[in-house]
């Protein structure tokens, strides 16, 4: 593997001083692409939250590009790029999608616009609508692609596929790993559909109430699929469950 970009090394963290992920090891290479799978309650968002310098870690260390993330300035860890599009996608509804692409400040890479469209060739005919109008899928395409408009070392999304139909996480997972071999980024993703994820990712960690409970490079996680699912037990929500109406829409395609 390249050097680390994310690396967490025993980390423990959690809310008010009580642990909710314990003694955690974690990285990811420059241009990896990395899956945290596990079910709801896991301590997936909990982690992606402290590599963010949200949360402070209660043990152990983060590091971002080899210096450390004692939390409390997650500003300070974004302009040293690293970017988390959280679960809620946070793209501001009354504003165009061209607005939106424009918030996320990476002129200085060009034409921000032209940047997303290349990875994400649907919201073309979008630009001019208010993202509270998109589906769910293109209001995700727009999250990640305003986030790649600011070229970030490491970008992190949680629950990517959150309400999303398989057929469009289908059409999501490759261009994760375009981006990734394009930028050369270190990707860490959420992410519920674990056989769609594990085609296409390098590495993937699967947690189960705060610890690892595996870990290993895709192909051979694939070979332990039984494994995996079992360690879901007691998880409420199958994915497909959680897909919701609007995303009925993307099912003709949203990515290109
Ligand atoms: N702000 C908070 N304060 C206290 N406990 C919290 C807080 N946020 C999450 N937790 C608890 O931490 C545990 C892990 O939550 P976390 O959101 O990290 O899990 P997750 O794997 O991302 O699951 P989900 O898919 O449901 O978001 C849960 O038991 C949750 O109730």
């Amino acid at each position: 593997m390249t050097a680390a970009i994310i690396d967490c090394a025993g980390l423990t963290s959690g809310y008010a001083g009580v642990p909710v992920i314990r003694d955690l090891d974690l990285t990811v290479g420059e241009g990896e692409l990395v899956a945290v799978l596990g079910p709801n309650g896991a301590g997936k968002t909990t982690t992606l939250l402290t590599i963010a310098g949200v949360l402070r870690p209660i043990g152990g260390a983060v590091r971002f590009l080899g210096a450390p993330v004692d939390g409390g300035r997650p500003d300070r860890v974004a302009r040293r790029g690293l970017c988390l599009v959280p679960d809620d996608r946070s793209v501001f509804f009354d504003l165009t999608v061209r607005e939106n692409i424009r918030m996320g400040r990476g002129r200085r890479h060009g034409d921000p616009v032209r940047v997303v469209l290349d990875y994400f060739p649907a919201l073309e005919s979008r630009l001019r609508m208010r993202a509270g109008l998109l589906s769910g899928g293109e209001q995700q395409m727009l999250a990640i692609g305003r986030a790649i408009t600011m070229r970030p070392r490491a970008l992190m999304v949680d629950e990517m596929s959150l309400g999303l139909a398989p057929v469009i996480v289908k059409k999501l997972l490759p261009v994760m790993r375009r981006i990734a071999d394009d930028l050369g980024c270190a990707i860490l993703i959420v992410e519920q559909h674990v056989d769609l994820a594990l085609q296409v990712v390098d590495r993937a960690y699967v947690f189960n109430h705060g610890a690892m409970v595996q870990e290993g490079p895709a192909v051979e996680l694939r070979g332990q699929r039984d494994l995996i699912e079992a360690s879901y037990l007691g998880a409420q929500d199958a994915p497909d469950a959680q897909t919701d109406q609007a995303d009925q829409a993307d099912q003709g395609g949203a990515v290109r």
